[in-house]
């Protein structure tokens, strides 16, 4: 498989917004350049193979910083890279300077990368009960409990092995019983959809404001036979959407959860769970008093490496 590198030259105090923007598009991880690192090195220090570094013999950039990721290679890819360049340049919204924003795509056809690919795609065991198997592998189940979700992510977020989506799987076997009416907002590839479908959820509706999430969710759905009844739909947020559901899951950037809350809040019936995951460990106060402010009840926070998922309760009729 060829592969794309998308690469944006950005600020050092953007690092990581920009970093969570390239995972949203489907990044399986990324390479950070930042001038700020190699300022912070000593002459004379031991480098990886035991060499003396002298910093100024190391080419490096002065300034600013280059976030990088790789793709495999699609016609979307450049729309996509324009789209990174807007969600970058969007930063300053949220008072970060997102600097020249400058995006560079460059092909990289190699057999490592093709070798890197397959080793992520591996199946994934994801929870107790659910195991992600990429839609090209054979794979058998190893028990009757063990539930398959076959996924060819493409270019959407969510394979299944990101900490933020393993996360929200957890939340969601967690909190079902079975039969809940459940909507998916930022859905991705379709990953949560398709599992709680598999652990007997109810009518599932899914959202997501990227065509190309809502296309790559619907081929795995049809991937999925089970999961053949969600419904997917191009939304932002829950603009527009007035149900009353069960659960509302959302695994998405912090920035955008604060204003998901109070439409999750609307669309939940009373005693329902708004599960929220993608949220990096400094953001973790800010959304749990969002949640609280929003008239939640925080049931659980839950933790993988630095980021959080937390399971809300829209209180019950009398609490
Ligand atoms: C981190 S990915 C999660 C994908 C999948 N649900 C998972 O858990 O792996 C976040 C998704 O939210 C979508 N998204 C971002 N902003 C959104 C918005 N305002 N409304 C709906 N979806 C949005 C992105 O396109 C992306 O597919």
């Amino acid at each position: 498989m060829d592969w794309t590198e998308v690469s944006v030259m950005t600020t050092s105090e953007a690092v990581e917004a920009v970093s969570n923007i390239l995972m949203e598009h489907g990044a399986s991880g990324v390479s950070i350049e930042d001038a700020k690192d190699f300022a912070k090195l000593k002459p004379g220090r031991y480098g990886d193979h035991g060499e003396i570094i002298d910093p100024d013999d190391l080419t490096h950039i002065t300034q600013g910083a280059i976030v990088s990721a790789y793709y495999p290679n699609n016609q979307h890819i450049d729309q996509q890279a324009a789209r990174i360049g807007d969600e970058v340049r969007g930063l300053s919204k949220f008072n970060l300077n997102p600097g020249p924003a400058e995006i560079t795509i460059t092909p990289v056809a190699n057999k490592d990368w093709q070798t890197a690919w397959e080793k992520y795609y591996h199946p994934v065991s994801i929870s107790r009960f659910i195991t992600i198997v990429p839609s090209w592998e054979d794979y058998q189940p190893k028990s009757d409990q063990e539930k398959i979700v076959r996924l060819d992510p493409g270019m959407a977020f969510g394979t299944g092995t990101h900490p933020t989506t393993r996360l929200s799987l957890q939340a969601l076997e967690i909190v079902m019983q079975g039969n809940e009416t459940i909507l998916d907002v930022g859905t991705g590839s379709g990953v949560l959809s398709i599992a709680a479908k598999l652990m007997g959820a109810g009518p599932i509706q899914a959202f997501d404001v990227d065509d190309i999430a809502v296309r790559s969710a619907e081929k795995n759905i049809q991937l999925n036979p089970a999961a053949k009844d969600i419904h997917v739909s191009a939304n932002d947020l829950l603009k527009g959407i007035h149900q009353q559901v069960d659960i509302v899951v959302a695994n998405i950037l912090a920035e955008i959860i604060i204003p998901l809350v109070p439409q999750a809040y609307e669309n939940l019936k009373p005693g329902g769970y708004f599960l929220t995951s993608g949220i990096i460990k400094d953001k973790y106060e800010v959304v749990k008093k969002q949640l609280v402010a929003g008239g939640f009840q925080i049931i659980e926070t839950l933790r993988m490496k630095d980021w959080y998922g937390i399971i809300a309760q829209k209180p019950k009729d009398g609490d």
